[in-house]
């Protein structure tokens, strides 16, 4: 049977007095990966920063593997250990090399041996093709190379679910394609479990196990992967494809 690694029931969400998240409901097995599709402004950034506990929310629950988490920071410090994320932005620690910003984490934050983590941060860099960029400095790299660092520095912490809000949104059209390809294998090799929030529409639509089509902070239709882009359930959903670059 799949195993469920992550159920949201109920949430609503508001910042001051105005809702922006409204009855969010929706699970996620182990494997699955699941791509948050909509307009602007729909409440896709919200949500997937309120699965890390980045933005606190008014009600609901949120269980990982079944275990309802309790929101405490603390719980959602250990919590943010297996979830990894990563943002538009990069924020790699510019005063770092490449290598110590992965490390950092790993040894700091999960106290695991140096050079047992060294070992694989290498491993990883190699797979993103950027050994070599090693001892760089941030400074140093494409908008395209330091966010495939930024997607190892999550990855060597051992992540259970993965999070990925418009990774690709800030780069040049030349590099969106290496990252594009990182986070595939990521699914069809090592079966990640993934949110992905995208305007990348023929990635997701390669990708997607799960469609979740948000409006003005509604989840309005779920819909299976190609299912949601051969025949979306609602005339939104629909307009918004015919809207949308392929
Ligand atoms: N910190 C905040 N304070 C107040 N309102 C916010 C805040 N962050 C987002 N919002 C509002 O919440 C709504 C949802 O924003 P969000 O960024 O989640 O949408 P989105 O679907 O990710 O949009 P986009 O595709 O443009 O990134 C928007 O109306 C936005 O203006």
């Amino acid at each position: 049977m799949a195993e469920e690694i992550l159920k949201v029931d109920h949430l609503n969400k508001y910042y001051g007095d105005w809702q922006a998240l409204h009855d969010i409901n929706f699970s996620l097995n182990k494997g699955e990966v699941v791509t948050l599709l909509g307009p602007s402004g729909s409440g896709k950034s919200t949500l997937i920063r309120t699965l890390n506990g980045l933005e606190p929310f008014r009600s609901g629950e949120i269980y990982f593997h079944g275990t309802k988490v309790d929101l405490s920071p603390k719980e959602w410090q250990k919590l943010r250990q297996k979830i990894g994320m990563v943002f538009q932005s990069y924020d790699l620690f510019p005063n770092l090399t490449v290598l110590e910003n992965i490390l950092l984490a790993p040894t700091k934050v999960q106290k695991r041996p140096r050079e047992e983590v060294k070992k694989e941060a290498l491993e990883l860099l190699e797979r993103v093709h950027l050994t070599e960029q090693a001892h760089a400095y941030p400074r140093e790299l494409s908008g395209g190379q330091k966010q495939r660092i930024a997607i190892v520095r999550a990855l060597a912490m051992h992540p259970e679910l993965m999070l990925f809000d418009e990774v690709t949104a800030s780069l040049d059209p030349e590099m969106v394609r290496g990252v594009l390809e990182i986070i595939k294998e990521l699914a069809d090799r090592d079966h990640m479990t993934m949110i992905i929030v995208t305007h990348e529409m023929n990635f997701a639509a390669k990708i997607a196990d799960k469609v979740l089509f948000l409006e003005d902070g509604h989840i309005l239709e779920e819909t299976a992967g190609q299912e949601f882009f051969d025949h979306p359930q609602t005339k939104r959903a629909a307009e918004f494809l015919s809207s949308m670059e392929f």
